[in-house]
């Protein structure tokens, strides 16, 4: 058995990791950490897990944790991670950080977009984790930066088009609606029931810290510099994702082309699904599962690639991929503890 820590595990993917990890056959979750909940059951903060398990949260340095873990999921707030990260790194042990930290190929864009960076010698360990894409590097490295949860719907979203030379680069334009525990359970304002019940708005519009790292991939793809447009959106749900992107066609293609492209470069992906032509993704039939739905369109009057994407924040677009990434670590078949279906109604 692998055995595995979870640093910042009293968070929202922190425990989701938990709740996916405790259900893998092939590990053994033996530290869980938190400094407000030191000592306590993690049942009694967490009621789901009551009868489930008996481990209780530690206020654990990261030396502590690598003598008891083989791998280590870091699950903090970005600016923290790159603080522990080395710790963890230069014990020699496996590494899959949730936070933006790692993400970012370039220290420059990273620190005008999030500040200084504490540990800028680590990035190029770093590999970026998603699996269908980068499978093969992630195999080969033992620290996986693992993507945000925007970006994998949109990365994900895209890549067929971009790797097919369908669209333009310089046309794309992303529409994101997230639900609100993608803003984690740290008690702040905009996450109250009165201010996102019955509510829907933009935020951060053409300032998401998002952005860069959506070029930074989508660029990679296109094998060119690429700017988005990112808007994303506040949703009155607990977890979901919808992502729909627009972009102008370079050549003249069906929907019933289009999908089919869509569905030869996903072939074998046991976590992404191309919709039927003519459907498309809803949030609620991926909710709790490591799905990535895919929903692709051409609008003949406007000569632009509609393609709608949908993912659980919490799963594909944090503790579900990060799973996934170490399954590729450790050796483990990728699907190893992900194979739930999605929770509807
Ligand atoms: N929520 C989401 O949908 C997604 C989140 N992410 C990223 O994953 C990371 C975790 O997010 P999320 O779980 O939502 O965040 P939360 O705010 O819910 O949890 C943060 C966790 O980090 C711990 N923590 C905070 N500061 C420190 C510190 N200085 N030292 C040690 N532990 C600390 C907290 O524990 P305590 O204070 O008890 O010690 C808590 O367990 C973030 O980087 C986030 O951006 C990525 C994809 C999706
Ligand atoms: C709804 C909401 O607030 N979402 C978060 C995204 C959180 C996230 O996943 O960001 P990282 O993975 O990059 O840390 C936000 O907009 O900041």
């Amino acid at each position: 058995m692998i055995k595995i820590g979870i640093y910042g595990a009293s968070g929202y993917t922190g425990q989701e990791c938990l709740r996916l990890l405790l259900r893998h056959s092939g590990v053994e979750v033996v530290a869980i950490t938190s400094r407000r909940y030191a000592g306590l059951p993690i049942a009694d903060v967490y009621p789901v897990f009551s009868g489930l398990t008996s481990l209780s949260f530690m206020d654990a340095s990261p030396q502590e944790v690598t003598e008891l873990a083989d791998v280590i999921f870091l699950a903090l707030p970005h600016s923290e991670s790159m603080k522990v990260a080395p710790l963890f790194w230069e014990s020699g042990k496996k590494v899959v950080d949730l936070s933006a930290d790692y993400r970012l190929r370039d220290i420059a864009v990273y620190e005008s977009w999030y500040g200084k960076h504490a540990s800028p010698h680590l990035v190029p360990e770093a590999v970026y984790g998603i699996p269908e894409l980068y499978r093969e590097e992630v195999a080969k490295t033992r620290f996986v930066a693992n993507p945000g949860c925007y970006p994998t719907s949109v990365i994900l979203g895209m890549a067929p088009a971009l790797k097919n030379k369908l669209i333009d680069p310089a046309s794309v334009i992303v529409d994101s609606k997230s639900g609100t525990s993608g803003a984690g359970r740290e008690p702040q304002v905009g996450s109250l029931f009165c201010e996102v019940n019955e509510a829907f708005k933009a935020y951060k519009v053409g300032s998401h810290r998002h952005t860069p790292e959506i070029e930074q991939e989508l660029s990679r793809l296109a094998g060119e510099e690429m700017n988005i447009s990112f808007t994303p959106h506040l949703l009155p749900i607990d977890r979901g994702i919808l992502s729909t992107i627009y972009a102008t066609l370079t050549r003249e293609v069906t929907s019933a082309e289009l999908s089919e492209i869509y569905r030869d470069f996903y072939a074998g992906e046991r976590f992404v699904r191309i919709c039927r032509p003519g459907t498309f993704p809803n949030v609620a039939f991926v909710r709790g599962s490591n799905y990535c739905d895919i929903g692709t369109a051409v609008d003949p009057r406007t000569h632009r690639l509609i393609v709608v994407s949908a993912i659980d924040n919490l799963v594909k677009g944090a503790a579900g991929q990060a799973i996934q990434n170490m399954n590729i670590l450790c050796g483990f078949p990728e699907d190893m503890g992900l194979e739930m279906i999605a929770l509807f109604p």
